[in-house]
C-alpha cells in the first residue's frame, strides 16, 4: 500500500528513491514503484541492489525496463555498481495490481471520459478508411497526443499491417496491454485469430469482443481513440453505437457523386444511436500530374455532396497518392515517412482540424494506486 504523504515504498533506499521513481513501465505507463514492481532497492557501499518484479514472465518490455532501472540507479551519486535481480510477480500480486488499475478507471470510456472517441466509417469497402485511420492516428501522435486505435474491421482487419507490426497484446491477469507502433497503441481483431484467417463471428461475439477492447485493454490516459469500423452498417456499427453513444463518427468517401448515397447510409446508423457525425473525408481525390493538370480518376464532388447532405463539414480531401499506398503496403505510414507528400499534408491538416474542433483532454486523469 502506498502512503499518499510519502510515495516511496518502504523497501527502497531513500538515496535511490527519486531516481527509481522516474522509471515508468512502458506498457502500463506508470512508475514501477507505484506498481509495486520494485519491492526492494538497497544501497550498500556503492552497490545498488534492486529487486525487480515483472508483471508477467514473457513481458516483451523486460529488457527495456531492466536497462532503464540500471540507468536510473547508476546515475545516483555514490552508486558504483547496480545489481538487478529480476523476478515475476506472484499471481496474487498480479491480481492485486490488475484490480488497482481497474479501480483507478472503472469505465475507461464512459460518458464522462476525457478521451475523444472517433469511429471512422464508410458506406462501402475499399475507399481507404483503414489507410486514413492509421495515418490519422500517427499524425495525431506526432502532434503530441496520446492515441489509441481499435481495429474493429472484422473482415478487413489491416491496421497492424498498415502500422508495420505483428505484435500481440501482453496479458497481465485478465487485462491486456496493447502493443505500440509509430507512437500509437493498437488492438485488432486480427491479433486474436490464427494466421491470416477470416473472421466469421456473429453479432453477440463481435459485441463481446468490442466490449473487451474497451474495458479489458489497459489504454492508459488517451487523448484520442480512433476506431476503424467495418464498411457498411452492420453489427459492429450497431454495437458500437450502443457501447459508445457519445462517440463521434468520421465518414470516409470517394469523390464519385454516387458515393455520397452510400456515405449517407453509414452516417444514418450514427444518427440512430445518438452519435454525432463529425465530418466527411474525401479520399482518392484528384492526382496532380507532372504537366500541372489533375487526374480525377474517381470523379469529383462526392465529398462535398456527402457533407452537404449530412449537414457537416468536409474536413479533408486526400488526393490519390502512390506514396500513401506504398507506405501502407510497407507498414510505414506516409505521414511520418514522406510528410511532404500531398496526401500526408492533407492528413496532417485533418489531424490539426480534429484537435482544434473540441478541447482534447491532453492531461492525465488524477488516479491513485494506493
Ligand atoms: N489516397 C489514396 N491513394 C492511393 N491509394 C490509396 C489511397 N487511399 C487508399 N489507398 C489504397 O486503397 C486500398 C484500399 O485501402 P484501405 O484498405 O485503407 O480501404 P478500406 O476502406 O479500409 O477497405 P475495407 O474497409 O474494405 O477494409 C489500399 O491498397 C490502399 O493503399
Amino acid at each position: 500500500m502506498i502512503d499518499a504523504s510519502d510515495p516511496r515504498p518502504a523497501g527502497i533506499d531513500p538515496a535511490l528513491a527519486a531516481a527509481l521513481g522516474t522509471v515508468v513501465d512502458p506498457e502500463i505507463r506508470r512508475p514501477l514503484v507505484e506498481l509495486d514492481m520494485i519491492p526492494s532497492a538497497t544501497l550498500d557501499g556503492g552497490v545498488a541492489r534492486i529487486r525487480l518484479e515483472l508483471t508477467v514472465a514473457a513481458c516483451p518490455a523486460a529488457d527495456r525496463i531492466q536497462d532503464d532501472v540500471r540507468l536510473a540507479a547508476g546515475a545516483v551519486p555514490g552508486v558504483e555498481a547496480v545489481e538487478v535481480e529480476v523476478g515475476v510477480m506472484d499471481p496474487a500480486a498480479r491480481q492485486a495490481l490488475v484490480e488497482r488499475l481497474r479501480g483507478s478507471r472503472p469505465q475507461q470510456f464512459g460518458p464522462g471520459t476525457l478521451t475523444r472517441i472517433v469511429a471512422v466509417a464508410s458506406g462501402k469497402g475499399g475507399v481507404g478508411k483503414s489507410t486514413v485511420t492509421a495515418n490519422l492516428a500517427v499524425a495525431l501522435a506526432a502532434r503530441g497526443l496520446s492515441v489509441g486505435v481499435i481495429d474493429a474491421d472484422v473482415h478487413g482487419y489491416s491496421i497492424p499491417a498498415l502500422l508495420g507490426t505483428d505484435a500481440r497484446p501482453t496479458r497481465v491477469g485478465d487485462m491486456m496491454m496493447p502493443p505500440e507502433a509509430h507512437g500509437v497503441r493498437l488492438v485488432s481483431i486480427g491479433m486474436f485469430v490464427e494466421g491470416n484467417r477470416s473472421v466469421s463471428w456473429r453479432g453477440p461475439m463481435l459485441h463481446r469482443t468490442l466490449q473487451q477492447f474497451l474495458a479489458d485493454v489497459w489504454w492508459g490516459d488517451l487523448d484520442v481513440l480512433l476506431i476503424d469500423m467495418p464498411p457498411g452498417t452492420g453489427d459492429v456499427a450497431i454495437s458500437l453505437g450502443q457501447l459508445l453513444p457519445h462517440a463521434e463518427v468520421l465518414v470516409v468517401t470517394t469523390p464519385q457523386r454516387a458515393a455520397a448515397d452510400v456515405a449517407e447510409r453509414a452516417a444514418e446508423v450514427a444518427d440512430q444511436t445518438g452519435q454525432t457525425v463529425l465530418g466527411v473525408v474525401e479520399n482518392m481525390a484528384g492526382l496532380a500530374q507532372p504537366d500541372g493538370t489533375v487526374l480525377e480518376l474517381f470523379g469529383a464532388g462526392g465529398g462535398e455532396e456527402a457533407a452537404r447532405r449530412l449537414g457537416v463539414p468536409l474536413l479533408a480531401r486526400i488526393p490519390l497518392s502512390v506514396a500513401l499506398r506504398e507506405g501502407g503496403d510497407a507498414g510505414a505510414p506516409v505521414v511520418s515517412g514522406e510528410p511532404t507528400d500531398p496526401a500526408a499534408v492533407a492528413i496532417a491538416g485533418l489531424a490539426a482540424s480534429l484537435r482544434g474542433s473540441r478541447p482534447i483532454a491532453g492531461r492525465s486523469l488524477p488516479i491513485s494506486l494506493a
